[in-house]
Order: structure tokens, then C-alpha cells, then sequence
């Protein structure tokens, strides 16, 4: 058994879910019962390319990971994420070496484009889904995003940012009250402003983590540092060296609440595919489901046939949400070689098409 200062790691996320967690693994092969003295148990707080920074509690250090850790991980499709907690070992002074990932109980990631699986963050209690009042407002964008916390098993917070300076603030905070599942939170912040602590607090307590996602500018940065007290993150619009004009984010890293919680602060989701079966996605659409099951139709859609059960109950604009995402899903569970094979279906039916439109020229 690996021992662990339980007060000083709290500091860093630990909390007695997870101790039973890593105690039940030690008696399979995930985590070794028989660590040595210098193994040490420390949580990942920054990602980049092959560093890592760990946190023990105390203190950070920086890390690479055992070229054996990396191919386990491989096998699983997966990677080491912000929030991982992780056995280290000290090969020489400052040399910390990652040995063995603890198997997270949440994982958030995505598809990107090439359909290749990226990792967001690990052991992820709550995710403040972030969207602006201002132009940043997007009613499907954030029903997609509750789905996809949803399914990794992630409890969902809707924030709206810039509640001092959005456009219509009141009207839209309804109709997304009046949209979203009844019990979700949903709140109004300046993130600029510490009453946001307050807003927040019943998610901010010790032991908690949390992560932060949601569009460039919306806000992310803006609330870590009011959050944390102490101003780490880069905000725009202040920007050093490429005068770009706004500050971004670019790597994700986890950070000390005032409160006691974690928070981990992401870069802005261009586009966040799901990586989630499509059932797990479905949940949040239960009432979709529902009302399909008892549509009239056997070889229904439901989407957009007359008399259809589904499309007399919900609004027409989530239904045609809820396909989307479902799509989305489907794309995301076909290999590469799916991928290739729908492109170059593609590819000949748009070169047949070209060719006809060729032949009918005078
Ligand atoms: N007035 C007001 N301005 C805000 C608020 N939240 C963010 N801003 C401003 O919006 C701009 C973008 O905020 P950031 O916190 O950098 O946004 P981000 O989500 O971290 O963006 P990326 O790092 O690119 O993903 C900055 O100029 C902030 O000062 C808010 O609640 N009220
Ligand atoms: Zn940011």
C-alpha cells in the first residue's frame, strides 16, 4: 500500500472517494500493492507535449513519464490529463519519473477532427460550462455541452459570464431556464467581480475539482483568477509578445481555489465532437426518448415526418440539436478507416456529379 499524508494532499483534490478508489485498484494489477518507499502518489497540474507538472501537496516538480507508462496508455487509446493522479518515483534529484497512472474516475475528452481521442482533464467532479452573455450566447452550443459533461459522468453547471455587460441578459437566462433540464444549475456572473465566490460556492468546497470549458473569450481565464485570488492566468485583452490583440489560453492547468477546491482552467473548445456512445449522450434528451418509444410510426425518424409523436412535443430547434449530436456521435465511433472510406464515397459521388454536369454543357 502506498501511504499518503491525507491532510496535504487534500490541498490538491484528495478526498475519501478517492482513497477508497485507489485502495480497491491496489488489489487488482491497475495500481502495484508493492510500491517502495520512493513512490510517491502526486497529482498532474500541467501538460506539456512530454512534461509534466506534478503537485505533491507541498509543491511542484516536474515530471516525464515511464516509456512503459506511455504504452500502456497508448494500448488504451488514451493519455495523461491535467488532473490524473499519478505514482512518481525519484530516480535522481529532480529527476521525477511517472510510473503508473491511477485509473481516473471521470475523464473528459473529445474527437478531434482526425478522429483522433484528445484528453481534456481527469478526476473531474463538476464542469462549469462557460458561455458569454454577449455574443458568445448559444442555446444549442451549451445543450450539446451539458450532454457531453453528462456522459463522462461529470456533474454539469451552466455559467453565463459578463452578466454586467451582456445583451439582454434577463430574457436569455429564461429562455435557457425554460430550455435545460429542470434541475440544472444555471448561473449569472461577472467573472470579474468576487461575488462570483459566492455564486459558486456550493461546487468550490475542499476535495472538490473542477474544470472549466467552454469558448475562447468566454470568460474561462477571467474566472480561475477570481476564483483562486491570485491572478495566474493570462486574460485578454493585455497580450505579451505577438500582438494578436486578445490573450488565449493555451495549455490547461489546474489551479488552488480560495475555497479549498481545484479548479482547472482549459484552452477555448473550437469544436468539442463527443467521445461518448450515443446512448450515454441520449440521456439528457430522455424525454426525446420517451416520446419516441410511443410514436405512432414504427419506421419513424422523427425528424420532421407529419403526425410524428416526437416533433408535436419538443421544440423543433432542440429536436433538430438532439440529431446533431447524435450524428456527431456516430462519426466519432468510426475508426479511421470508416473515415477514409465515407470521404472517398464522397469524393467519386461529387466527381460522378462534376462529370454530369460536364456532359450536360452545351
Ligand atoms: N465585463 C466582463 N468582462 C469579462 C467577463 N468575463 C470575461 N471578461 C473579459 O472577456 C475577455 C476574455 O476573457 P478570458 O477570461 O481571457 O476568456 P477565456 O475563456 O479564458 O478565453 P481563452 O483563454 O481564449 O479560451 C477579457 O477581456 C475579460 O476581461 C465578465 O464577466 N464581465
Ligand atoms: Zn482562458
Amino acid at each position: 500500500m502506498i501511504d499518503f499524508d491525507f491532510a496535504k494532499l487534500r490541498r490538491i483534490g484528495l478526498n475519501q472517494e478517492l482513497i477508497q478508489h485507489i485502495a480497491s485498484l491496489t488489489s487488482t494489477s491497475a495500481v502495484p500493492a508493492n510500491a517502495d518507499d520512493a513512490t510517491q502518489l502526486m497529482r498532474i497540474v500541467e501538460t506539456q507535449r512530454d512534461q509534466f507538472t506534478l503537485h505533491d501537496g507541498d509543491s511542484q516538480h516536474r515530471a516525464r513519464a515511464a516509456t512503459r507508462l506511455l504504452h500502456v496508455l497508448q494500448a488504451q487509446a488514451t493519455t495523461l490529463a491535467v488532473g490524473d493522479w499519478v505514482l512518481v518515483q525519484q530516480h535522481a534529484p529532480g529527476d521525477w519519473w511517472i510510473t503508473t497512472r491511477i485509473p481516473p474516475f471521470t475523464h473528459i475528452a473529445r474527437r478531434a477532427n482526425d478522429g483522433r481521442r484528445q484528453s481534456l482533464a481527469s478526476n473531474i467532479d463538476t464542469a462549469l460550462l462557460a458561455m458569454g452573455l454577449d455574443a458568445d450566447f448559444n442555446p444549442r452550443r451549451m445543450e450539446r455541452y451539458i450532454a457531453m459533461a453528462g456522459a463522462a459522468g461529470v456533474a454539469p453547471v451552466v455559467v453565463l459570464t459578463k452578466a454586467d455587460i451582456g445583451t439582454n441578459v434577463q430574457q436569455r437566462v429564461a429562455e435557457l431556464r425554460e430550455r435545460l433540464p429542470a434541475n440544472l444549475p444555471i448561473i449569472a456572473v461577472n467573472g470579474l467581480d468576487a461575488q462570483a465566490r459566492v455564486e459558486l460556492a456550493p461546487w468550490l468546497g475542499a476535495g472538490q475539482t473542477l474544470v472549466l470549458l467552454g469558448s475562447s473569450g468566454a470568460g474561462k481565464s477571467t474566472l480561475t483568477n477570481t476564483l483562486t485570488c491570485e491572478p495566474l492566468q493570462d486574460t485578454g485583452p493585455v497580450r505579451r509578445g505577438d500582438g494578436r490583440g486578445q490573450h488565449t489560453t493555451t495549455s490547461r492547468s489546474l489551479h488552488l481555489c480560495s475555497e479549498g477546491a481545484c479548479i482547472i482552467d482549459t484552452p477555448g473548445l473550437r469544436t468539442w465532437r463527443p467521445d461518448a456512445d450515443s446512448e450515454a449522450l441520449a440521456a439528457t434528451f430522455d424525454d426525446i426518448e420517451m416520446l419516441a418509444k410511443a410514436c405512432q410510426f414504427r419506421d419513424c425518424r422523427h425528424q420532421g415526418e407529419p403526425g410524428c409523436n416526437v416533433a408535436a412535443h419538443v421544440a423543433a430547434d432542440r429536436l433538430l440539436n438532439f440529431h446533431k449530436l447524435m450524428r456527431d456521435a456516430a462519426r466519432s465511433e468510426q475508426t479511421p478507416l470508416d473515415r477514409i472510406a465515407e470521404r472517398s464515397k464522397w469524393k467519386s459521388l461529387h466527381k460522378a456529379s462534376a462529370a454530369r454536369l460536364r456532359n450536360k454543357r452545351p
